[in-house]
């Protein structure tokens, strides 16, 4: 049975959709926070849903054998070791949208309650003080705000800040003019934001560029007297250098929703009347958490139930209606990837995948995925549907798609070359009522079905061959099941794909290439 973790807080919803799908749900928010306990949870379970506690570490990865998608019912995948999980064959998925109004909102009420010092004086009135003088605050209407990234959340902050009649400016390398102008946001570089903004909100992920984007000398380039608003990740901003900018004045205040250490219990910047903090609330609404569980849900039961692939940062999607009619394309693009990789001696350095007919107005990534990681596992360990690609161009391996409308024999074909230093080989096929068939191997027609135990003779076409091969096999005790045959031109080269109902093993294939007239022989699995 297909059975899914949920190891941090994630809304009731998440199990409610997965269990009306059929799906075993394991939950137990406490896990989260223990990785040894993760470690003994996850070996049994195939997805694995997560909010920010849990850390998919390469370790926790390692030791889930069964894993096949990570979900992250939220946006910041930080926390999940992509390269493990994608060298490991794990699709990892977050919910892009979910939670991303909220966190805006979240940034917004931020910014207003620095502005208002609301928190501060709202301790202040309930301790009986009536501190009307203590706490003047400053208008929006009319400043500029900063954004650092101007992805979904910065641009639903720059609609709210616009509403409030605030000038909005942003510094983000990937915002293109033309969103900037549909967004009515004017693009800067970080230096003219800085000199300019009233306010600064962080809306980028935590990457290597981004880690400290605000330290001691961005902090010195601001206005004197900016109020800055992190509602992203802790980690952007240099704690210690946003502290001594706030001891100085040239930071006024700061609104902290996430920390360099979460949870954070004890911090410098706490405690202070300069600084507004939550914890990591950003997304913490009914309405987000409702949707990120719900979405999470849906996308991990998609991919295990259909292989549906629904906002996934290390491999293609494929929705939830193409994947039924991808199923058996990817079955016969499997098939003929391993056989041409069993086929092919080492020194890949090309895999072109020809597409013709109707197939080609289907998603042919993840067929191409699929023939790619076949073709290649006869030569390299771990490599998977999800890491093929960019397994095979770290190796230098070529990577090529062609398609042509037209198929000549068949509704739709797909055709599989290698190409080695020494020469190359292609080998076609078609699904024949849902089945993989094989219809070519190079120039030569024939037609086979898969089985899991194979045989592949090259030899004169002479006659006595299928009679001395058969004596041999039937002496060894293995049954042929189907057997198959093709052939340049009449006592030409030949080559005979015979499945059959045990492995051929090594004795019982020596004995085959002594044969006269073969030329080859080699055992297939499949
Ligand atoms: N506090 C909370 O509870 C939440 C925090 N977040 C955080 O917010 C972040 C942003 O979320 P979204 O807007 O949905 O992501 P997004 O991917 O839509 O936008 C991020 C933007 O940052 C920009 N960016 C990347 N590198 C940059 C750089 N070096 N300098 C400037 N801009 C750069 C990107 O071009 C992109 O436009 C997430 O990565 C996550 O860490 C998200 C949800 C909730
Ligand atoms: O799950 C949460 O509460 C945090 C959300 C978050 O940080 C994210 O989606 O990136």
């Amino acid at each position: 049975m297909t059975k899914v973790l949920i190891s941090d807080k994630l809304s009731d919803d998440a199990v409610r959709v997965l269990e009306a799908r059929g799906i075993e749900v394991t939950f137990d928010p406490s896990l989260g926070k223990d990785a040894e306990k993760l470690k003994a949870a996850l070996p049994g379970h195939h997805g694995w849903a997560i909010r920010s506690a849990s850390r998919a570490t390469a370790q926790l990865i390692a030791s889930s054998p069964d894993l096949k998608v990570i979900g992250r019912a939220g946006i910041g995948v930080d926390n999940i070791d992509i390269p493990a999980a994608t060298a490991a064959g794990i699709a990892v998925m977050n919910t892009p949208f979910g939670n991303a109004i909220t966190t805006a909102e979240h940034a917004i009420a931020m910014m207003f309650a620095l502005a208002r010092q609301i928190p501060q004086a709202n301790e202040s009135t309930h301790a009986g003080k009536w501190e009307k003088s203590r706490f003047m605050g400053r208008e929006l209407y009319g400043k500029t705000l900063g954004l650092i990234g101007c992805g979904n959340i910065g641009s639903i902050v720059a609609d709210r800040a616009q509403g409030l009649h605030m000038k909005v400016v942003a510094f983000d390398p990937y915002l293109t003019a033309e969103r900037a102008v549909e967004l009515g946001v004017e693009k800067l570089e970080l230096q003219d934001l800085l000199a300019r903004a009233d306010f600064i909100t962080l809306h980028t992920p935590l990457t290597d560029q981004t880690r400290n984007i605000l330290d001691a000398g961005a902090l010195s380039k601001t206005k004197k007297g900016v109020r800055i608003i992190n509602c992203a990740r802790g980690g952007l901003i240099d704690e210690a250098a946003l502290l001594d900018a706030l001891e100085t004045g040239q930071v006024a205040g700061a609104a902290l929703d996430v920390f360099e250490t979460e949870p954070a219990t004890d911090n410098p910047l706490f405690g202070r009347d300069d600084v507004v903090c939550t914890p990591h609330l950003g997304a913490a609404t009914e309405e987000a958490q409702e949707n990120v569980a719900v979405q999470i849900a849906e996308q991990i039961a998609d991919y295990l139930l259909t292989g549906a692939v629904t906002n996934a940062l290390n491999m293609a999607s494929v929705s939830a209606e193409e994947a039924p009619k991808l199923k058996p394309y990817i079955a016969l693009a499997e098939k003929l990837g391993s056989l041409c990789g069993q086929l092919t001696a080492t020194g890949v350095t090309g895999i072109e995948l020809s597409y013709a007919g109707q197939v080609t107005g289907l998603n042919t990534a993840p067929m191409t995925a699929a023939a790619v990681a076949a073709a290649l596992a006869p030569a390299l360990q771990g490599v998977n549907t999800v890491n093929a690609v960019s397994v095979a161009k770290d190796r230098g391996i070529q990577i090529s798609e062609t398609k042509t409308d037209k198929s000549p024999n068949f509704g739709a074909t797909i055709t599989v070359t290698i190409r080695t230093e020494k020469g190359e080989r292609s080998i076609t096929g078609a699904t024949f009522g849902g089945e993989p068939r094989v219809t070519r191997i190079g120039e030569m027609r024939l037609e086979a079905s898969f089985a899991a135990h194979m045989l592949y003779v090259v030899n004169d076409d002479k006659p006595g061959f299928i009679g001395k091969l058969g004596d041999l096999m039937g002496e060894a005790g293995v049954n042929i099941a189907t057997f198959n045959l093709g052939r340049h031109s009449a006592g030409g080269e030949a080559v005979a794909l015979i499945a059959t109902d045990d492995a051929v093993g090594k004795d019982l294939l020596r004995q085959v290439r002594d044969l006269p007239n073969v030329k080859s022989a080699q055992a297939l699995a499949f």
